[in-house]
């Protein structure tokens, strides 16, 4: 691919908006659309959401999990959905949340970010608790294949605050220092400011909740998101509990780099396409301010 991560997502939310849809084949989900648990199951879900989605939407979410948990089976159906979406042309952000030491962080950059590989995504989701620096390999191949990588830094549920927040180099009372959140801000930014380009966006992202703005506050980073040129992936709108109104509210400066992300919020609009895509049209509104 010759265009970065950043300049196809920047062109495909100026077209479709931000809103990022998740494919999360709950079992409560297919249950209630009328589906088994099985792998049929989960194949005409994923059918059903991306026909729903394409022309409607600039980015969707498929989450592992759901697919994994069918085996071998399910992440062929994981497969076969990322290859509708990229007929499609809606861009697929794989969450997957992988972070390991560098040679098998290298195995895994080669499963979802290299070309003609069967998981191949646009982006995926990764995890830095093994160091920042141990990511690499997936910057690297990411960067290689304009594809995007969006690292894990303040994440939308109550426990993650508990490593987040922690001080880096705090004295012996828990003073000083930095957060490990801002400390991932900072990589992030350099990152894009390295990478180059001068677009909307850089090609690496990050994960800051859409329930974190009052985190963001107390942390005092809503600046420097908003200067990281960082794609800000925010799940939790929707089942989790936030709004259109806390999203606005708790990025504030940061607000033109948010990709507010839904699941359930969604997807319990189904099994209708058309259904789907009234939730979606409603979402989207609300987070226009419509
Ligand atoms: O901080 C995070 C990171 C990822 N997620 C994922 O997003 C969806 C949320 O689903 P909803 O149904 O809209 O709650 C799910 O796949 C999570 O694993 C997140 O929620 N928070």
């Amino acid at each position: 691919m010759s265009t970065t991560f950043g300049d196809r997502l920047e062109e495909a939310v100026t077209a479709y908006g931000p809103l990022c849809v998740g494919i999360d084949p709950h079992p409560q989900l297919l249950h209630r659309w009328g589906l088994d648990d099985d792998v049929e199951g989960l194949r005409r879900f994923g059918d059903t959401v991306v026909e729903a989605l394409a022309g409607q939407v600039a980015i969707a979410k498929p989450q592992s999990a759901f697919f994994e948990r069918h085996g071998s089976a399910g992440v062929a159906v994981l497969e076969h959905v990322l290859a509708m979406l990229r007929e499609v042309g809606v861009l697929s952000l794989l969450d997957v949340k992988r972070g390991d030491v560098g040679s098998t962080m290298a195995a895994y950059a080669e499963a979802y970010l290299s070309d003609g590989s069967p998981l191949a995504a646009d982006a995926i989701t990764v995890s830095p608790f093994l160091g920042f620096g141990s990511l690499a390999p997936a910057f690297e191949l990411a960067d290689a294949t304009g594809r995007g990588v969006f690292v894990l830094a303040m994440t939308s549920n109550p426990e993650g605050a508990q490593v987040q927040h922690a001080r880096v180099a705090a004295d012996a009372a828990g003073e000083g220092g930095v957060t490990v959140a801002e400390e991932i801000v900072s990589a992030v930014a350099e990152r894009n400011a390295e990478g180059g380009g001068s677009g909307r966006f850089g090609s690496t992202g990050m994960v800051v909740g859409a329930t974190v703005g009052k985190d963001i506050a107390d942390l005092g980073l809503a600046q420097a998101l908003a200067d990281s040129r960082a794609p800000l992936l925010a799940p939790g709108l929707g089942a989790q509990g936030a709004d259109a109104g806390d999203i606005a509210r708790g990025f504030g400066p940061a607000l033109p780099l948010v990709l507010p992300s839904s699941s359930r919020g969604i997807l319990a609009a189904g099994p209708a396409p058309a259904g789907l895509r009234a939730a979606v049209r409603q979402q989207a509104a609300e987070l226009a301010g419509g």
